[in-house]
């Protein structure tokens, strides 16, 4: 059994489903399909929950606008009296429902629960779509086999359960080829779950673990993973063959392309990761396994833009020594937030952080009750894997840096943004 990941980008329109459908077609034996939200639903649902929880009038608006990206695509695929239509509206009256009726207290419940129609909306028209074209399969809402733990909007899998529901559901006696959603899940009570924004690489992995597939192969609109990524590097080259390990400190390091949380589920079962192109699928593209013999890589280059970089200083000019490390590092996992950088001397403390998060200045407060807290907001954070310093002169020239860092393999930089400057 092989697991296929698309992703929005790959749904975005009529022609990526029909794209989807010949991938699909070309396709022998037995296939579990996931599929992403189309386009950039996810972030169209995030507003609509901001307008549902405020209680701002904009919700209707941004429902009609929805509505109309969908069903623009279903009607250049279907005829008009196919059974889709009834499908998607039984979809978007369930979330009307949602967001006529009040809201619960916890954001990150309702946004879970609004959220998810990305994923049901666009497996219900691909589902049906193949169903069409006489390539037969069965729908799985992932929910009901999916459990997760209540941790709303970054939820953790209950392995063990999701094993035995996944195998019972995904019955390749009755079936050979099943479209499910990624990203989403569901509790043991049956509320609804994500498993964190882009995560449906994730769930590819995770069912492709459960299930023991041979192999998983995410279709992307790149030729596979490259040294940089294509819209910011012209020259971006692709790479044919790479470690679990370098793949999994590329994502850990910012490369978008693949979800930081996708590889471990595959590394478990030594079991391939093959990212392709969905426009060019002759293409190769990039096989990610277990490599022993040392692989020569190209350097590899990260831009994560919109960081925050912090210094904190204690107030009473005492020592950053353990006490107090574990002290910062409480604060951010109660904050949730994610170190991409950090750097201490004998009473400084400075690190990098993602600059969007909603809970921000929450945390820098907290923060100040100890420690004196400077910040740079909208700097970015460069990261050269496999680095010589012909390419770190091609890459930072002579801009100052904030902070630097390198290891053996790895060589970082905090810039100001010049937008900020
Ligand atoms: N090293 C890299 N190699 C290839 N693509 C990259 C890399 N770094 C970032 N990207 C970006 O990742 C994008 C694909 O990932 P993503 O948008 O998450 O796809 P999808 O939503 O379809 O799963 C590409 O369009 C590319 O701009
Ligand atoms: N739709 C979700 C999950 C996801 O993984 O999407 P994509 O495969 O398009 O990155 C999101 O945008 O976060």
């Amino acid at each position: 059994m092989k697991v296929f990941k698309f992703g929005g980008a790959s749904v975005k329109d009529a022609t990526g489903v029909k794209n989807l459908s010949s991938i699909v077609h070309q396709q022998q034996g037995q296939l579990i399909v996931v599929v992403s939200a189309m386009g950039k639903t996810t972030n169209l649902l995030e507003t609509l929950c901001n307008a549902y929880f405020h209680q701002d009038p904009q919700a209707t608006a941004i429902m009609k606008e929805l509505k109309n990206f969908h069903l623009d695509i279903v009607n250049t695929l279907f005829p008009l009296n196919d059974s889709v239509y009834k499908h998607l509206e039984e979809l978007f009256t369930s979330l009307e429902n949602i967001l006529s009726s009040e809201s619960s207290l916890c954001y990150d419940y309702e946004y879970d629960r609004i959220i998810s129609f990305g994923e049901l909306i666009s497996t219900t028209i691909i589902s049906d779509y193949l169903n069409m074209e006489g390539i037969e399969n069965q729908f799985i809402d992932i929910r009901k086999f999916l459990k997760t733990d209540q941790n709303y909007r970054n939820a953790n899998i209950d392995l063990e359960l999701s094993e035995q529901l996944c195998k019972d559901a995904f019955d390749f006696n009755t079936s050979s080829l099943f479209v499910t959603q990624g990203f989403i899940a569901g509790t043991r009570t049956n509320q609804t779950t994500t498993l964190g924004r882009e995560g449906s690489d994730y769930t590819a992995a995770l069912l492709a673990n459960l299930l023991n597939a041979e192999d998983v192969t995410i279709w992307k609109d790149v030729p596979g993973v490259m040294n940089a990524d294509p819209k910011e590097y012209e020259n971006a080259q692709v790479i044919s063959r790479m470690s679990y390990k370098e793949a999994i400190e590329l994502s850990h390091f910012g490369a978008k392309v693949i979800h930081p949380k996708t590889i471990k589920p595959i590394q478990n079962k030594q079991i391939p990761l093959y990212v392709k192109s969905f426009l060019h699928p002759e293409y190769k593209g990039t096989v990610i396994q277990e490599i022993d013999e040392h692989l020569t890589l190209p350097p590899i280059y990260i831009n994560k833009e919109n960081q925050c970089l912090l210094t904190l200083t204690p107030r009473d000019f005492s020592f950053i020594a353990e006490e107090k490390l574990s002290h910062i590092f409480a604060v951010l996992a109660k904050y949730k937030l994610k170190l991409n950088l950090m750097q201490n001397s004998a009473i400084s403390f400075s690190f990098c952080v993602d600059g969007n998060s909603a809970v921000f200045n929450e945390f820098l407060d907290q923060l100040r009750e100890e420690f004196e807290v400077r910040y740079n907001q909208n700097v970015k954070l460069i990261t050269i894997r496999h680095y010589n310093e012909d390419i770190i002169r091609e890459i930072i020239g002579d801009t100052p840096s904030l902070v630097e860092q390198r290891s053996r393999t790895t060589a970082q930089f905090v810039l100001r943004n010049h937008a900020s400057q």
